[in-house]
Parts: structure tokens; sequence; C-alpha cells
């Protein structure tokens, strides 16, 4: 069991992984709430079962803190080419409600021809080995069962390894894969036979484990120059992969589409998105749905990058999705960070919570639409005419006919052209000889097996997919770039008990710092440069700039890494405000009834959190029967003060959020001053309240206590309440 209060123990993890076995193999979907079911005080339509640790939305607290898990799966992408960090980030992405594990592959792995064994390093992804699957997924049956949700993990089985791939995921019991020979062709440019021949393999292994299969239609709006016009190439990609995939064995309801709305704005991408995913699901009814932004368009702006996943969840909301995958918004300018992962994986959470329901009111007017998803579905299914009439998909293929920037049937001419005997690994495929025969279960295609065995693999005492003891586990290869290697820092820095910031590994010294300089771009980034300089950071880079005005401003994005350690025992916690048992407070205030002035001082309209510390609804100070005269907003202290003497107040909470010029502090002062000349300082409590206002700031400035972001009723009632016993005591 993990200890939410500890971080994972990857020594732990590492632990006897040569008898490591998975608690199941194949996908799982989420388990769907009865329509109308309540989560907190509220009805949702299109949500599964709550989870037992998460962190919700940063407005839950106002809503009795309730993290509603949308019915629809949701994917965070994460390899950062270190899987002991990557398990922490998954960590962290199932508490905020990821349940689909999606992990990318080191750099090129789709050209290995071959499996590779222990914990390199990886680039941009994780060199996929078995002792790094089973890391990942014993680390993953840990976190499944602390948020108390099944996860599934994922990754890719493509390239010339494609079918060792396929069954090294069935024995290790990864849950979902990436398929289509498509893929491996147009993107990886293997040899389309080769390609189609190992799909068959792979996907009949994929499917004897009930695995999910997702295909690569996506990757055509990633190439394309105009994503919009491949628009009815994507319907023939899904087309070629579903009856391939069909054919070689695998069940509707484990074979999801990969789809991305083709564009985003500036063009008016609704009126292009909608009827292509209404088209879509149409089509291809009774298949799974896996939602993705379009990455194609990411740029280095992490808040368009938002908008552009939460517009593509919008459509989601409005057609059908089975899985919503994130995509991270800073995939368009490194690998992703774990903070960037956690964003996305909320986006997605936040838009389906939002729009839970949302076609009981909201519904496509099927007539308007009709012309344009037609138009779609004729285009496509021209377009399958044409190829056959080319003589089918390799000599299509040959002429290149796909990820041409032609919106079909024009055609531009710039497509992506494999030759059918050609491009890596051609002439690989050796035809199976009439006494083939391959005592392995699970194999497509032509195998000579004997009469009356009930499984292949009894002839040689079982298979690997029948009986694991048989798989060979290999631990490390390498005795420089492996896990253990990279661990000795992290023990190191742990046993000193030091830390540096990070952003994709332990304690790797990234930080991130955002500016805004009065200066057009080249100079502001260039002063940005300097000031990072200037405060002694190392491998200082731009990560993005965003133009305010040419000459008015531009923001700054920077990382940079710091050159020291943070040393934690050294480490000052602000004391958090001491609190009394409820009933001790219930108790004080029964026996000494009292009530306090509370108001928003000076020319401050803020009111949101002086209310959460007064009204019973927020756990407020009512709530233990202290009654309160509220001021309202823009007080002035003298009001306050008037108020405090004319109602006999014990007290004045004072609310005060604006800082500028430091008018918070003249406030806080004005109130000490007015009451002594009042002559009620000795007799009233003045309490500050603010985002930026500390417990030293607020008693430097006269006040006897400062409650800062973050305070409850419970803190201020303690206080009170323990300021009016000493006062009595005195
Ligand atoms: C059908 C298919 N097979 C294999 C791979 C990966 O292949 P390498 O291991 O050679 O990189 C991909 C890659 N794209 C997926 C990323 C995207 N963000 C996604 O979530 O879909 C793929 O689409």
């Amino acid at each position: 069991m993990l200890d939410p209060k500890k971080p994972i123990d990857i020594d732990e993890i590492l632990k006897d992984l040569d008898k490591y076995r998975p608690k199941r193999k194949g996908w799982t979907w989420r388990k769907r709430l009865p329509e109308g079911s309540k989560i907190g005080d509220y009805e949702y339509y299109q949500v599964s079962e709550n989870l037992k640790n998460s962190i919700p939305l940063p407005a839950a607290h106002y809503f009795g803190n309730i993290d509603p898990q949308p019915e629809v799966v949701i994917t965070s992408e994460i390899a950062s080419g270190r899987f002991e960090d990557d398990i922490r980030r998954m960590r962290m992405a199932a508490w905020h409600g990821a349940d689909h594990i999606m992990v990318i592959r080191t750099l090129g792995q789709s050209h290995y021809d071959g499996l590779i064994e222990g914990t390199p390093e990886g680039v941009g992804g994780i060199p996929i080995t078995r002792k790094q699957l089973r890391a990942t997924r014993k680390a993953l049956d840990l976190i499944e069962e602390e948020v108390g949700r099944p996860i599934n993990f994922h990754s890719y089985v493509s390239g010339v390894a494609g079918p060792e791939i396929a069954v090294l995921f069935a024995e290790e019991g990864v849950n979902g894969a990436h398929q289509d020979p498509q893929y491996n062709v147009l993107y990886r440019g293997i040899n389309p036979i080769r390609s189609f021949v190992d799909a068959a393999v792979a996907k009949k292994i994929m499917a004897s484990v009930n695995m999910l299969q997702i295909d690569g239609a996506h990757n055509a709006n990633a190439s394309a120059k105009l994503a919009w016009t491949v628009m009815p190439e994507l319907l023939v990609q899904h087309g070629i992969n579903c009856m391939y995939s069909l054919k070689a064995g695998m069940k509707k309801e484990y074979i999801a589409l990969s789809t991305v709305p083709p564009v985003v704005a500036p063009m008016p991408e609704f009126r292009y998105n909608l009827p292509y995913a209404v088209a879509l699901r149409e089509l291809f009814d009774g298949f799974r749905f896996r939602a993705q932004m379009n990455t194609r368009y990411i740029e280095s702006d992490l808040f368009d990058a938002t908008r552009i996943h939460v517009l593509n969840t919008l459509i989601s909301r409005l057609t059908s999705a089975d899985l919503q995958s994130t995509i991270t918004p800073d995939e368009g300018r490194n690998v992703p960070w774990h903070v960037n992962s956690i964003r996305g994986v909320e986006t997605a959470k936040h838009t389906l919570v939002a729009l839970d329901g949302m076609k009981k009111y909201v519904k496509i007017d099927e007539k308007k639409i009709r012309e344009k998803v037609r138009e779609l579905k004729m285009r496509a299914i021209l377009m399958l005419e044409e190829i056959l009439d080319m003589g089918g998909y390799f000599e299509a293929l040959e002429a290149g006919m796909f990820v041409d920037n032609g919106y079909y049937p024009e055609r531009i001419g710039d497509g992506i052209a494999r030759k059918k005997d050609g491009e890596i690994a051609a002439g690989t495929v050796v035809p199976r000889d009439e006494d083939y025969m391959a005592p392995v279960c699970e194999h497509f295609g032509y195998n000579n097996l004997p009469e009356g065995i009930e499984k292949p693999c009894d002839l040689i005492g079982g298979c690997t997919l029948h009986n694991p003891d048989k798989i060979q586990f290999i631990d490390e290869l390498d005795e420089t770039d492996n896990v253990n290697v990279r661990l000795e820092r992290i023990r190191d820095m742990k046993k000193r008990n030091v830390i540096k910031p990070e952003v994709e590994w332990f304690a790797d010294g990234w930080i991130q710092l955002d500016m805004t300089f009065a200066l057009p771009e080249e100079l502001a980034e260039a002063a940005a440069i300097s000031l990072c300089k200037k405060l002694g950071l190392e491998e200082i880079t731009i990560i993005h700039k965003g133009v305010l005005h040419p000459a008015e401003g531009t923001y700054i994005e920077v990382k940079a890494k710091v050159p020291f350690e943070i040393e934690v025992d050294k480490l000052e916690i602000p004391k958090k405000p001491e609190t009394l048992p409820e009933e001790e407070i219930f108790e004080y205030v029964k026996n000494n009834p009292f009530h306090v002035v509370a108001g928003t001082v000076g020319n401050d309209e803020h009111s949101v959190g002086l209310r959460e510390v007064l009204d019973i609804k927020h756990g407020g100070i009512e709530k233990y029967g202290i009654k309160y005269t509220y001021l309202g907003t823009s007080v002035p202290p003298e009001k306050l003060i008037d108020a405090a003497i004319e109602t006999g107040a014990k007290a004045i909470l004072a609310s005060m959020i604006i800082t500028h010029n430091d008018v918070h502090v003249q406030n806080m002062r004005k109130l000490h001053e007015l009451a002594i000349e009042k002559g009620i300082r000795d007799k009233i409590i003045i309490v500050a309240g603010g985002t930026q206002i500390t417990d030293d700031l607020a008693k430097e400035n006269g006040m006897d206590a400062g409650f800062g972001r973050g305070t409850k009723g419970v803190h201020v009632a303690s206080f009170l309440v323990k300021k009016l016993k000493e006062m009595e005591n005195k």
C-alpha cells in the first residue's frame, strides 16, 4: 500500500521484478454511474465512480470539495526518458483524474528490430523494455489502489519489432497500445508489406488479451500542412485500420479511432471540426473513439494550447468520446513537464465535468449539418474507390495518394509515397512453407498444427502467454546506463536532505520565470537573459515570448537551472494558525455570547474571503454562534471603529486585499490609532485578513493578529476565544 504522505519508493518497486506478474490483462473502462446520480449536492449524467484519493479542481472547495469523475477515460501522456520519474508523475496524474497512462517510446525505437532490456535512459520517451514495463505496471498497481480505480498502462506497438513488442506487452499486462501499419509505412518509412504482415500478427496477439488499440490516423493531421484538407483521407485511414483489425481478430469494443479535430482557430474551426466528428461517428458506429486535441497547431503558448484542448473536449461532449487524451500544453516547447501533464489532465476533467449532460439542452442541428457530413463521406468513398482503381493500397501508396495536401479529390501531388518493395526492411517477409508449424498460441496466419491438441503451446509445455515462468527476464545489460546509477544521485541528496526544484526529473534543477518588459521582443529577450544571469542562474533558455504590443511590451517565459541546493532541515516553516477544539469554541460562545463588526476596509470591493470567514455556509465564525455586523466593502476605518463602539463589539475583522502602495499597511495603522484615540484599543480585538496579510505584518502594524490566504472561520474563531480568555484573565 502507498502512503499518501510519502513519496513512492522506487527501490521497493525495483525489488523482485523477475518474479512480478501483472494482476490482470487487457483494458478496463470506467464504472459509469446511473444518470442523475448525486455527487455532493448536485446531479450528474455523465460520471463514473468517485476516487478514494484525489485532488479536485481548484474551485471544488466552494462545492463541498467534490471531485466528480467523467465517464470518459482520461489519458495522460507521460514519458520523460526516465521511468523512475515518470512513475512519480503517473501518481500525480492519477490523483488529478487520469486513468490511462500513455508512455511514449524513446526516439527511433520503431527502427529497433528487436527488444531491448534493462533500464537505459531514453530520449524524449522511455526505451520500452521488459524491466521498465514491469516496474511501471507494478507501481501502477499500487497507484490504482491508492486512488481506488484501475489504471490502464499504454504504449506503442509499431516498428520493425512490432510483433515482438506485442508479445512483450501481452506477457507484461500492458493494457492498451497504438497499432496501425499505416504509421509504420507513412511516418517510419518501413516496408509496406512487412508493416501489414507484422500488424496482423501483432493485432491477433493484442486481441488475445483484449488490449485496447488506438490507430494512427491523427498523424496525418499532424503531418499535413493544412490539416482540414486530409479529412476525407482520415476517414479512409480509419477504415483501413479498422477493417484490417477486425480481420486480424480484434473486437470493435477494443478498436479505438484516434480522432483529432483537423483545425484550430483562427480558422472558424467548429464549422470544420464538428461535421467531421459527426461523419466519423456515423461511419464507424460501434467502434470506440479516442479524442485528442490537435498537436499540429500547438505553439509555445500554454494558454493557447489549453484553449485548443478545451474546444476539442467540447466536440467530444457534443458528439461522443470513450477516451479523452490530453496532450500536455507544453508539448509544443519541450518534453512535457510534471506540471503541464497535470494541467492537461485537469483541462480534460474540468471541461468534461463542466459540460456534463449538455446534450439535454444543446443538440446538433442534424438537418443543417447533414450536407457537410454527407460531403465528407462522399469524398472518402470516392478516395477509396480510386485506391481500388489504382490497384489497391500498396499501389496507391506508391502513387503518393496519402497525406497529399489536396482536399480529395483535389490533389496537390505532395503526398508521402512509399515503395511497395522498398523502404526499411524491404524483402524481409518470407512466405511460410507447407509444413510451417509454430507451437505458440495467438499466432496469426497459416500454422500447420497437428490434430487433437487443445492449444498449440501444449506441444512445448506452454508458451509465455500461458506459462509466464517461461519468460526470460534479463535485469540489466549496461552497467552504467541504468536506473541504479541514476538513483545514486538521488539517494545522496536524500541522505543530505537537500533538494532542488524540478520540471521532469527528480531535482533536475530547472525553474521557469515569467516576466514582462516594456521593450520590443528582441530587447525583451536579451533583458530576460541578462536578468537571469544577474540572478546567477544557468542554462538560461527562452521558452516562450508573447508580444503584448510591438513597442509597449513583451511577455517572456524563461527556463533556467539553479546552481544551488536547498537544505530542507534549515527551512523555516510558517507556523499554522492554532485552532481550538470546536467544542471549546462552542462552549465559550454559549457561556459568553459576543459579536463582532466586519468589513472590507478602504477602497476595496473584495468580499468573498471575508464572507467565507463569517458565513455559516462556509464554516464561518457564525457556525460557532458568534454574531456579526457586516458593514460591506470599501468601509472607511472610522466607520468600523464607530460601528464597534455603537454595537459593543468585542472585535473588528478588517479584510484588505488591495496592497497597492501599501494601502493595507496604512489601513491597519489607521484602525489601531483610531481605536486608541477613541479609548477602546485595550478593550477591543482588531484582526486583519487578506491574501497578502501575514500574522507578523499585522502585528507590526498594530493589529492583534493577521490571517492570510486559506484562512477558515475556525482559525479566526479560535483566536478570538483565546484572546478574549486572555483579556478576561488580565
Ligand atoms: C499509431 C502510432 N504508432 C506508434 C507511435 C509511436 O511510434 P515511435 O515509438 O516510433 O515514436 C505513434 C506515435 N504517436 C502517438 C503520439 C500521439 N500524441 C498520440 O497520443 O497518439 C503512433 O501514432
